[in-house]
């Protein structure tokens, strides 16, 4: 049948995907990358302020999913906490699909293979930057994504998931419908964009230990990493 985007979905994808351009890292924060030294303890501290700047801008893009506001406030606090992570793998991704000027890509990835994060996280993380890379996803496809991963109703501690679900198949509905309309050549691109949720969530395991074997080897986190992290 005819696939067509409705009024109230065009807004409603305006109003998510302002939003997610709206907020970026400063770029005082990202020049960073380029600039100071490329020891292990330098990188780490860099990496724990860029993943401090990430949460802020998450915390403002998430108020503009319309609906989000309306939710149980304490619900509102386990979605964020439940997918800060996945959402901050998914915008570094954009970085290694070359969202960012080059040159910022490389000495990423350099600075976060040398951060002391161990190997065995490493072909994960990057396999996944990859795979995300391959999509070649537009803006529109990038933000939607983001918001369903937000609000995935199956966190912890979110007492009313029905309140989520109702939102997030709004959202999946209208990015189901936009790739149908984008890749007309490919009817599979829907399922795949929503199969790397999926290695989002593995990652985000993988993140866990990964915090864990930093504490291990006494890394300072800041205060707001802390709280959305749950450590210290
Ligand atoms: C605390 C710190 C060491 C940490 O723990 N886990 C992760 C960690 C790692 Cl090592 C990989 C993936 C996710 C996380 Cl939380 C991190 C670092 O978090 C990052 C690092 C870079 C990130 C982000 C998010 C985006 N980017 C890329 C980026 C850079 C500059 C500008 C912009 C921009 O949007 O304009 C984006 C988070």
């Amino acid at each position: 049948e005819k696939v067509e985007i409705t009024k109230e979905q065009q807004a409603l994808v305006k109003v998510v995907v302002e939003a997610y351009n709206r907020h970026q890292i400063p770029q005082d924060v990202a020049k960073k990358l380029l600039q100071d030294q490329y020891s292990a303890e330098e990188n780490f501290l860099l990496l724990t302020e860029m993943a401090t700047s990430q949460v802020q801008v998450l915390v403002e893009f998430t108020k503009n999913i319309p609906g989000f506001l309306s939710l149980d406030r304490e619900d509102q606090i386990a979605l964020l906490k439940g997918s800060a992570v996945e959402a901050m793998f998914l915008r570094s991704a954009q970085v290694f699909s070359k969202k960012m000027p080059n040159g910022h890509t490389e000495v990423l990835e350099e600075r976060i293979r040398k951060s002391g994060i161990s190997e065995e996280f490493m072909t994960p993380m990057f396999n996944f930057y990859k795979s995300i890379g391959e999509l070649h996803m537009v803006e529109e496809e990038q933000a939607l994504l983001t918001t369903i991963t937000i609000l995935t109703p199956d966190r912890p501690y979110v007492k009313d998931q029905q309140a989520v679900e109702r939102l997030q198949e709004t959202i999946l509905d209208v990015l189901r419908k936009m790739c149908v309309l984008q890749h007309p050549q490919d009817p599979q691109y829907f399922a795949r964009l929503l199969g790397r949720l999926t290695e989002l969530r593995t990652l985000s395991h993988y993140h866990a230990e990964m915090l864990t074997s930093w504490r291990v080897n006494d890394h300072k986190f800041t205060p707001l990493l802390c709280e959305i992290w749950d450590v210290q």
